[in-house]
């Protein structure tokens, strides 16, 4: 008899349909634009306008371009649904380990990253299967008092979560909600009493870091350390005998001779170590900001994993990255709608979702290169994973059926080993970061590391629950949004630029085309930036000058272009509002969209730029998660917060500036000359800038609070307009 499956998907029929159609439709258009750009125009142009018509054909193309790979994604959506009451008995579930990551206690305040490990602690699993590993690359011994506390607060946090099956398992965040209320009179008092011993948790972290750590500080942590690795507490084996997951601290030795590699030296290093201590089939990887929601996640992911239909090839299972701090409005696209709702559903129907940093299930094996291991002998495995036996003693064999008992001796006599694997000297002459584990090529480890997972065969799954599974913390200002999204895009335009270019490297990989298109789309969103600087630029100087750069409205071409305009926007607010989002999210992720590429995307490209010349070195600052009240009350209200570096507003406000003239003066002009019809494009694309970007006005104009945009900006970007200005009359004439 045939076993009732563990999970089913079904394509979404409707929007594929629809989205292939219009894909077609489309790409007719946008070749009779290039028939009209090089066949019509370049013909009627006289000579001297030829540099500014090859900015638009370049603009163009790039536009192009980067719409077609982006047309991969939703080719063949799919949605999926899972059966976890359908999975083997507990005893025949898979061990897995889950590893937090945290760098800096001041951009990520421990109680924040206690809250995520509490969380996990807490997950509907049997626990003698869950080992949670925490890096600590701040290497602080704040954050060590804060885990040993944690794991005193988890003895009765753990088993109340479990007693009355509570979702919310992070306790900061289920004390502050109202759901889950069961009014029986027993739970509500052990409610009060865990409250009451949470804020006493809260309490001791604060004081800590108040006194700046702890009376008695263990280790010297600074910038170089050595390894710290602290079994914090085992299972059974606390005061009070109650079962609770393994909790491991691990500090690895920083040195600032050796490179570390930022979080996927971090995940390395914790590899290693869960290797020779849990060494689970299977992993959770978490950032220290994102906390478990529904404690049931693991079991929801082992319905992919241990499907025979799809498991062998299965590399990860990615739950989407939700945020519990996005407000409706959403005015910077912190929750990455567009990703995590429209692109990986989509490249789910392919071969998979790419790898997101957090919220995913990986197979370990997966992480330690195909096949790499079988027919090697000693010194060839040495070559590939260093020198420790006894991390490949443990290679072959990861722990399936784990029960909790090899641990005690592992914890006792193993912790030196554990030592030498998280040493930066282990690495030296192995594979680490280049073949195995997660890889070092590029700052965004997780897109380079799952896109190599992908071209060598292996494939991934999306698991999108209505209840979140997990939840993380947005930025919710412009400066740190712009700031991340400059550190991705530099990571991206890396691989971009590489032998590992998507399109060349995946295709000799064999990937399929289509999810080659949506690695490729990625790798070259920066790209955005120039066709956005060059269509907030020349169009207008040139209309300032009287030189139409698109047809004439009574031309029948002029049709070509307006149905280009129409169709793109029309096509995005179909995908917006099919996903659930309103006109609101449509018009603020245009916004945003030009923002960025103006920006974050710029800076990123000209960091990779700069870095593959070797000007700068690689760099990851942890995103801030501490919160600024009134940054996060005028982000609630909707309100951009225009309090950003000089870098990233100035060349906003200089081309909002840039286009305002153009279209008063403009206009003023081509009405004056009688030439509308010849410049209407050009007046119309300020018009649309302008619409699109009215927050940045009304920050430079009308506002007057602590967000709005300080008068030196607006001053200096007047001043770089002007100079914009003059630069137009001289050459563009
Ligand atoms: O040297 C470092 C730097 C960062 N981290 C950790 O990495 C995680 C992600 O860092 P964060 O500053 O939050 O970066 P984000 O840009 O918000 O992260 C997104 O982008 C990263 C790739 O750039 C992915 O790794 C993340 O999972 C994804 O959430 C955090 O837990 C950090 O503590 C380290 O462990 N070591
Ligand atoms: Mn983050």
């Amino acid at each position: 008899m045939e076993t009732l499956p563990l999970q089913e998907w079904k394509v979404q029929k409707y929007s594929a349909i629809i989205h292939r159609i219009h894909t077609l439709i489309h790409s007719i258009f946008i070749l009779s634009m290039f028939y009209y750009r090089l066949i019509i125009n370049l013909n009627t142009i006289p000579l001297s306008f030829f540099p500014y018509w090859l900015i638009i054909f370049i603009s163009e193309l790039l536009l192009s371009f980067l719409w077609l790979l982006n047309s991969a994604h939703i080719w063949t959506p799919v949605s999926r649904s899972v059966f976890p009451e359908r999975l083997p008995p507990e005893d025949e579930l898979p061990a897995i380990d889950i590893f937090v990551c945290t760098a800096d206690p001041k951009k990520e305040p421990p109680l924040g990253v206690m809250n995520t490990i509490l969380s996990v602690l807490a997950l509907d699993y049997p626990i003698e299967k869950l080992s949670v590993y925490l890096s600590d690359d701040g290497g602080s011994n704040l954050t060590l008092y804060a885990i040993n506390e944690t794991w005193k607060f988890a003895e009765f946090w753990v088993p109340f979560c479990r007693k009355y099956g509570i979702k919310k398992t992070c306790p900061e965040f289920y004390f502050q909600g109202d759901d889950e209320i069961n009014s029986s009179k027993e739970f509500l008092k052990e409610r009060e009493n865990i409250q009451k011993e949470y804020e006493d948790f809260k309490e001791r972290l604060r004081k800590a870091q108040e006194n700046g750590g702890t009376e008695d500080t263990i280790f010297h942590f600074g910038s170089n350390h050595n390894t710290v690795i602290e079994i914090i507490g085992q299972r059974g084996k606390n005061n009070r005998k109650i079962k609770i997951p393994l909790l491991v601290y691990v500090s690895r030795e920083k040195n600032s001779a050796h490179p570390h590699h930022f979080k996927a030296g971090a995940l390395n290093v914790l590899l290693r170590v869960s290797g020779i201590i849990s060494n689970s089939p299977y992993i959770l990887i978490l950032d220290c900001d994102m906390h478990s929601n529904d404690p049931s996640s693991a079991r929801q992911a082992m319905c992919f994993h241990l499907d025979p239909k799809i498991s062998p090839s299965l590399a990860f299972v990615q739950f989407p990255q939700r945020f519990h701090n996005v407000s409706k409005n959403d005015i910077y696209d912190s929750a990455l709608r567009a990703i995590f709702v429209v692109k990986w559903p989509g490249m789910d129907g392919l071969i998979g979702p790419m790898l997101s940093g957090t919220c995913f299930y990986m197979k370990r094996k997966a992480l330690y290169g195909t096949g790499i291991h079988k027919d090697m002998d000693i010194s060839g495995l040495k070559k590939c994973f260093g020198s420790s036996n006894e991390f490949l003693n443990n290679l072959t064999s990861t722990n399936h059926k784990q029960n909790g008992s090899g641990i005690k001796e592992f914890a006792d006599n193993k912790i030196q080993e554990a030592k030498v694997l998280a040493s930066c000297t282990y690495e030296q002459d192995s594979q680490w970061g280049n073949q195995i584990g997660f890889l070092y090529h590029s700052v965004v480890e997780d897109y380079f590391t799952g896109f190599i997972l992908h071209c060598k065969g292996w494939k991934s799954v999306f698991y999108n629950p209505t209840r979140p599974a997990f939840l993380g913390s947005a930025t919710t200002n412009l400066n740190d949004t712009l700031i991340q999204g400059t550190r991705w895009n530099s990571g991206l335009i890396e691989v971009l630029f590489s032998r590992f270019c998507p399109l060349i490297y995946g295709l000799i990989s064999r990937m399929p085309l289509l999810e080659c298109m949506c690695y490729a789309y990625l790798a070259s969103q920066p790209l955005y930036c120039f066709p956005a600087w060059f269509l907030a630029i020349i169009p207008q100087l040139c209309l300032l000058n009287g030189i139409p750069i698109y047809p004439k409205v009574s031309s029948p071409w002029f049709m070509v272009y307006s149905f280009l305009f129409l169709s793109t926007l029309g096509k995005y607010l179909w995908e917006v509002v099919q996903t659930g989002g309103t006109m609101r999210t449509w018009w603020n992720e245009w916004r945003v969209w030009m923002i960025k590429s103006i920006t974050a995307y710029f800076y990123g490209s000209l960091d990779a730029i700069l870095k593959l010349f070797g000007f700068r070195k690689a760099s990851f600052l942890p995103t801030n998660k501490v919160v600024d009240n009134d940054q996060l009350k005028r982000y609630q209200k909707g309100i951009y917060d225009f309090q950003a570096s000089k870098m990233l507003i100035v060349p906003l406000v200089t081309l909002v500036t840039l286009n305002m003239v153009s279209f008063v003066l403009g206009s003023a002009k081509v009405i004056f000359e009688g030439r509308l019809s010849d410049l209407f494009g050009q007046v119309f694309l300020s018009f649309f800038i302008l619409v699109v970007n009215y927050p940045i006005i009304e920050g430079m104009i009308f506002r007057k609070d602590k967000g709005s945009i300080p008068c030196s900006v607006t001053l200096l970007s007047i001043l770089f307009c002007i100079l914009l200005l003059f630069i137009g009359s001289i050459f563009v004439m």
